[in-house]
């Protein structure tokens, strides 16, 4: 039977477009399916782009109200550039991803929602269209949690949030992981009076310890953070939103403008109609997949968000590749998630690649070796008064990469070293051995992996041997 195309793949973000112009530059006749007016999905529209942008504009107010006092007003302004920005930023790469490029590329594009008929075709708007094989890249939306009052309160998201013009005095923000922390702090530094509240006993739960301590500590200089607290009802009245809460089992209420919803994700899939295909999902609705990111359905793939891996751009991406070797070139690769680091765009931000301490003792127990350097014990560090920060590297005896973590200062940018090394399946004493420039950041990292030949050496019965050695024979 002939079908219209050897591979349709529904939505047009991060993922789904790796995938429709991987499979285009290998000849395959590619239909896209993307619901939204414009291509990129969420880290375009709603997520990394918008955030990252606001995050920087937000730092610059920061570091000039070191210098001069900015008067309310002039926060005022000051959010509206930064909006603009934002903005601004998100039509930039829009421009340059344009469906224009997509299309130059010999992939069909089609506007509107995808909902499958059966099992290899799917209805989109008034046309249906068929296909061999489909990848599924639809992925995911803020998860809201049940709490009395909410449908009434009008609350932001981050599909929202991006799109305010005018300063809040103030704005709570229900959940205290990545998107909370980040948008927290550059909602503070620009001038608005931030609440944050968490369930869990401590914000960014992913994150190793000791770098949530920092993290914790830094950040309550400049938000209000209550963890451990639940909201219980919300209510808005004339003066803005009114959120009842409960922390340590006392209740109180906070008043605020604004209030941020960032509680976690939900799966793209409602429209779908995966139960009558036959594609299974988990209790959470996220699709199910194997190593070769195959659902239950093996025409069918499943790549970034809506599987519930890791909900990452550069995960889409990576699975994307993945998805276009099996489904395209009819490979068995799979993937593998040991290996991929992520960011938290706090100031100081936060590197995170592999298992935490507590993960890697458990896995590890007495084989683990941690090596630390404190920031302030760095001279560049120092020179530039932002002592603040840690860097913890995990490895097993023979120095093999198992987790590595940073707080400070860029450490997005100089951490990756060891995750270039750890992806190379070099050992992390290795770094000891490259020549790093003086006093480039990234010297904290072969100042930890230096701390490994100095336990070998020194710490050891080869350290009686070497002295032994130097007094008898040099
Ligand atoms: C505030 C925020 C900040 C973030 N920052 C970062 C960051 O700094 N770094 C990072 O790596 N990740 C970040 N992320 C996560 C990142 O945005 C996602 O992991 C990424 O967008 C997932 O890509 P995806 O292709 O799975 O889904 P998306 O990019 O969301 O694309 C899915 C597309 O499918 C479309 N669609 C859905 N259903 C249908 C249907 N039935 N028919 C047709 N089209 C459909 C949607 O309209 C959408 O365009 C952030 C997320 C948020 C919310
Ligand atoms: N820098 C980045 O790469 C980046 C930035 C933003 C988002 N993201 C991705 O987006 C995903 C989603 O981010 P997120 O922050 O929404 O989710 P998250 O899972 O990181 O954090 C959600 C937080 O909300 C808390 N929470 C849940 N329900 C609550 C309730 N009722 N009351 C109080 N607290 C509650 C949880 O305990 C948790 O700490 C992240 O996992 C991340 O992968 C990545």
């Amino acid at each position: 039977m002939g079908f219209d195309y050897q591979l349709v793949v529904i939505g047009g973000g991060s993922g789904g477009l790796t995938v429709a112009a991987g499979a285009a530059s290998f000849g395959a006749k590619v239909a896209l399916v993307e619901r939204k007016k414009q291509l990129g999905g969420d880290c375009l529209h709603y997520g990394c782009m918008p955030s990252k942008a606001l995050i920087q504009a937000a730092k610059e107010v920061q570091e000039a109200s070191k210098y001069m006092d900015i008067k309310k007003v002039e926060y005022n302004a000051l959010f509206e550039g930064a909006m603009t920005r934002v903005k601004e930023a998100v039509q930039e790469v829009q421009d340059h991803d344009s469906k224009d490029r997509f299309i130059n590329l010999g992939i069909d594009l089609y506007e509107a929602e995808a909902v499958f008929e059966d099992e290899h075709t799917i209805r989109v708007g008034a046309e249906t269209i068929t296909a061999k094989r489909f990848v599924i890249a639809t992925g995911s939306s803020p998860f809201v949690p049940h709490i009395d009052g909410m449908d009434n309160v009008g609350y932001l998201t981050n599909e929202s949030i991006f799109a305010l013009h005018n300063k809040p005095e103030s704005l709570a923000v229900i959940g205290g992981g990545v998107i909370g922390v980040e948008l927290s702090q550059a909602m503070s530094r620009l001038g608005v009076d931030v609440t944050m509240i968490e369930g869990n006993e401590h914000i960014l739960s992913k994150e190793d310890d000791e770098i949530v301590q920092i993290a914790e500590r830094s950040l309550s200089e400049q938000l209000h953070i209550l963890t451990n607290a639940k909201a219980e009802r919300v209510r808005r009245d004339g003066k803005g939103i009114h959120i009842l809460y409960t922390k340590d089992g006392v209740q109180n209420e906070i008043h605020t403008d604004q209030l941020l919803v960032a509680t976690g994700r939900k799966p793209n899939i409602e429209n779908l109609e995966l139960d009558k295909i036959g594609v299974k999902t988990d209790d959470e609705g996220f699709i199910k997949v194997d190593e070769s990111l195959r659902t239950s359905r093996k025409h069918i793939y499943a790549v970034g968000d809506c599987n519930g891996s890791m909900p990452f751009t550069h995960v889409a991406g990576m699975e994307g590749k993945i998805a276009v070797s099996n489904a395209v070139l009819g490979l068995a690769r799979k993937v593998s998630y040991k290996k991929i680091p992520w960011i938290v765009y706090t100031d100081p931000e936060i590197y995170h690649l592999g298992l935490t301490e507590k993960e890697a003792r458990k896995k590890y127990g007495e084989y683990l070796m941690t090596f630390k350097t404190l920031l302030k014990d760095n001279d560049r560090f120092m020179a530039e008064r932002k002592k603040e920060g840690l860097v913890k590297v995990l490895t097993t005896r023979r120095g093999k990469i198992v987790g590595a973590h940073a707080i400070g200062d860029g450490a997005g940018e100089w951490m990756q070293e060891i995750g270039t090394v750890q992806a190379l399946n070099k050992k992390f004493p290795s770094i000891s051995s490259v020549i790093h420039p003086y006093p480039a950041k990234n010297n904290v990292v072969s100042q930890t992996a230096d701390l490994y030949w100095r336990e070998k050496l020194f710490g050891s019965k080869w350290n009686e041997v070497i002295r032994w050695y130097v007094r008898k024979w040099r």
